[in-house]
């Protein structure tokens, strides 16, 4: 990789492979395997009454067996990413990573399969024979021309969808954004001239895939390793680079390249030069695709043509054109229509649908995600980010749509609404909010407070938070054991601020600060200036005050009440503010916000209100409609109990205020959650499940809270902490190195405000 552009050591991408279970893949049950009934009924003999159905009638394996959402990510290893023919053993981070992408970006399962051999037939007759096993095809990484071949002969021979993902997913997405890119720069496909560098199994599709849609035959020019493919040529030729040969008198991609519009790259690192850049025609779009290391890194890219559009296949520039934005939702839509192929109204589909949304609004709760970052159409956005919640939606069903109307879905959908709305369910949005989240922090990086930095899982989070680009970690520790450890964490101390706070040189600023606050509270100057210099919540607190730090994080080294009491020595609550605190619970499929469960122990109905809108408010920003529920042991007042009236008068205080959300309540928590028992109050106003649980006290809040996370499968994000006049979070005393990194995003992300 260019050291530039590093993001990523290599030791840290060995250590994310080989930490817990090797690899990136394990199979989950999905149903229970408790009792020896389980048994007997997934195994023999009950698993023989499903055997023989599917004899009967073969369809019905859709109905028994995982089949429907199965796809196998199938390579011999021949042209893994642009890095060659390296075997298919060492394919195998690259499918099983397909494998992963599938399920997180589309709820596809997959596996991996590496065939170990480069004989085209004996590949074809092995991956043939797998036609029971799955309900769709995903071919990786196989070189030209044997791709071709392969993937013609198992599209013959077999009944499920068979992609070639280098070939038709990166088209599919090269279109798109070359649509898109012509839009910006006023031009059209039938004028564009176009150099395409390498003439493999990405390139050659993507040019069919752009001749197709009405870039003439003769503004294209091949280049492979030999240079131009020009028509005469006889040397490195085959059938397929030969339909692509050009009448030109251009020999080499330097001179093909002189006044082209369009630069695509699917050929190898380092391929384009800044000088050949610099002869492009004005506005030159470059779509540099080789990976991991483009044909050209946009910094030297953007020097040479600051009037360029620049694409790459990678994650750390804009314009990501990379096939991960296809192809787990093009077979999203193949399979909910059970389609016997992927074809070509499928695919230019998916290429259409992907254009369109990347000049769509972005929803507000996806915008305020991003906190003021909003992606906006613009040469620096041609094409969404893979995280785009909206992906699954629009490009499966433009996918089962096309797959429909050209006659391949055996299974047609009849009420498309439904099935969109199925397809948003799928996904948990909090997921891909949580993504854009940790991406705001990194697009504008704050500096957070870590407060107890001597504590090995605090200093941990420190280096993560560093490393992975969402800020600048300020230190508070004794500099020679902050330094000794940051050493032993294999990091490099000079990197890192740390702040002592009997050294500071700030300390006489916060002793004159903190003795005037606390005076006429009983605090001679000498508790003051012990307090600072012994308490580093104390003193990070004052740091935080005095605008040295955007943010900071506490908590694992004393209870959460006092580690909040010290704090509150220094901070006030915001204007109008309840210092409250909020747990999320994040499902894969839902998220539930509970709220007050780290501060007041007996809410007054005011202040019950208050919780309500500012938990309806970081809903919101975390890509969630609010529906709030008052919860009680109470359902509309039955029982009656002494401690309703708080309730109701806090629903009734959010009626005076007309909020822009729904609210309801009291009600336990089983009416809140489950649709079926609130249809027993038709008057409910909820228009659907809660995410947004009040509680009416400490008590119930704190211990739902705790009991979910020991007890629950769901993630569980907090406590946050709301309502101090700076961005303090208070972590809990059993907090891993992931919850402090997630507290930090979202607190210098604003998520917590
Ligand atoms: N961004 C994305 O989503 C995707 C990117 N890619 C990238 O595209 C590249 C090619 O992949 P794929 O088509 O699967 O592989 P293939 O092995 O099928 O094709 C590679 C092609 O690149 C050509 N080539 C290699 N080096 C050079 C060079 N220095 N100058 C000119 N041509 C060169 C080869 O030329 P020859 O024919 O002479 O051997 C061959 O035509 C890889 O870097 C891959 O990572 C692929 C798929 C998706
Ligand atoms: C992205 C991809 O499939 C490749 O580079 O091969
Ligand atoms: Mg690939």
């Amino acid at each position: 990789m260019n050291d530039s552009d590093v993001q990523i050591t290599a030791q840290e991408a060995l250590d994310f492979h080989s930490q817990g279970r090797p690899g990136k893949i394990e199979i989950v049950a999905t149903k229970p395997m408790a009792t020896q009934r389980d048994l007997s009924l997934a195994y023999s003999p009950g698993v023989a009454v499903p055997v023989q159905a599917i004899y009967d009638d073969p369809a019905t394996a859709y109905d028994y067996t995982a089949k429907g959402n199965l796809v196998a990510v199938i390579s011999n290893g021949t042209a893994i990413l642009g890095m060659g023919n390296l075997g298919a053993l060492a394919s195998k981070p690259v499918m099983e990573g397909k494998a992963v992408l599938f399920k997180r970006f589309a709820d596809v399962d997959s596996i991996d399969i590496e065939v170990k051999t480069e004989d085209a037939q004996r590949f074809i007759d092995a991956v043939e024979l797998l036609e029971p096993t799955f309900g769709g095809i995903n071919l990786e990484d196989i070189a030209a021309p044997d791709c071709f071949i392969i993937e013609q002969t198992l599209k013959e021979r077999m009944n499920i969808p068979v992609f070639h993902d280098d070939q038709h997913g990166t088209a599919i997405i090269a279109a798109a954004g070359l649509i898109n890119a012509c839009e910006l720069t006023g031009r059209s496909l039938k004028d564009i001239k176009i150099v395409c560098n390498g003439a493999g199994a990405a390139a050659i599709a993507c040019t069919e895939l752009i001749k197709a849609m009405g870039v003439p035959h003769d503004n294209v020019i091949m280049c492979d390793r030999s240079g131009v493919i020009y028509q005469g040529r006889t040397e490195g030729m085959d059938q397929w680079k030969s339909a692509h040969a050009a009448k030109t008198t251009a020999r080499n991609l330097a001179e093909a390249i002189v006044g082209a519009d369009v630069f695509l790259g699917l050929s190898a690192a380092n391929a384009l030069s800044a000088d050949m850049v610099k002869s492009m025609a004005p506005e030159p779009i470059i779509f540099a695709m080789a990976n991991p290391d483009p044909e050209i890194s946009p910094p030297v890219a953007r020097a040479a043509r600051p009037d360029a559009i620049i694409a790459t296949g990678r994650s750390d520039f804009p314009n990501q054109v990379n096939n991960v934005l296809c192809f787990p939702f093009l077979f999203r839509g193949a399979l909910d229509v059970r389609a016997t192929t992927i074809n070509e109204p499928m695919k230019i589909a998916a290429s259409h649908a992907l254009a369109q949304l990347a000049r769509e609004t972005v929803p507000e709760e996806v915008a305020a995600a991003y906190g003021g970052m909003m992606h906006k159409f613009g040469r620096d956005y041609i094409i969404p980010s893979p995280f785009d919640p909206r992906l699954m939606e629009i490009v499966a069903s433009a996918v089962a749509k096309a797959a429909m109307d050209s006659g391949v879905a055996q299974k047609p959908i009849a009420d498309m609404n439904a099935y969109r709305a199925s397809l948003r369910a799928r996904q948990n949005p909090t997921t891909s909010v949580l993504t854009q989240v940790y991406e705001a922090a990194r697009a504008k990086p704050k500096r957070v407070i870590f407060a107890e930095a001597e504590e090995d899982v605090v200093l941990r989070a420190a280096v993560q938070f560093k490393q992975d680009g969402y800020g600048v970690p300020v230190l508070i520790g004794r500099d020679a054991r902050v330094t000794e450890k940051l050493i032993g964490l294999g990091a490099n101390p000079d990197e890192y601020e740390i702040h002592n706070s009997v050294q500071s040189p700030l300390v006489e600023k916060m002793v004159d600060r903190l003795y005037n606050r606390l005076q006429r509270r009983g605090y001679l100057r000498r508790d003051i200036q012990r307090m600072v210099n012994r308490d580093r919540n104390i003193f990070g607190a004052l740091l935080l005050q005095m605008d040295q730090a955007d943010a900071m994080i506490t908590g694992v080294t004393r209870t959460f009440g006092q580690t909040l009491r010290e704090l509150r020595r220094v901070l006030d609550a915001k204007k109008d503010a309840t210092p409250f605190g909020i747990h999320v619970m994040v499902g894969k499929t839902h998220t539930v916000f509970i709220a007050d469960t780290t501060v007041n122990e007996r809410p007054s109905a005011e202040e019950l209100a208050h919780i309500a809108e500012k938990t309806a408010g970081v809903a919101r920003r975390m890509g969630h409609v609010p529906r709030v529920a008052f919860l009680s042991f109470s359902t509309f007042g039955n029982p009656a109990g002494n401690w309703l009236n708080n309730i109701r008068d806090a629903v009734a205080i959010l009626d005076a205020r007309r909020p822009d959300f729904e609210y309801e309540g009291d009600m336990p928590p089983d009416v809140a959650l489950n649709p079926a028992l609130m249809k027993n109050y038709p008057f409910c106003r909820l228009s659907g499940p809660a995410n947004v649980l009040v509680m009416p006290g400490l008590q119930s809040a704190n211990l739902s809270a705790k009991l979910l996370r020991e007890l629950g499968g769901d993630q569980v994000i907090g406590p946050m902490l709301l309502g101090i006049e700076r961005q303090v979070q208070v972590a809990t005393m059993a907090s891993s190195t992931s919850d402090l990194v997630t507290l930090a995003v979202l607190a210098a992300a604003g998520v917590t405000e």
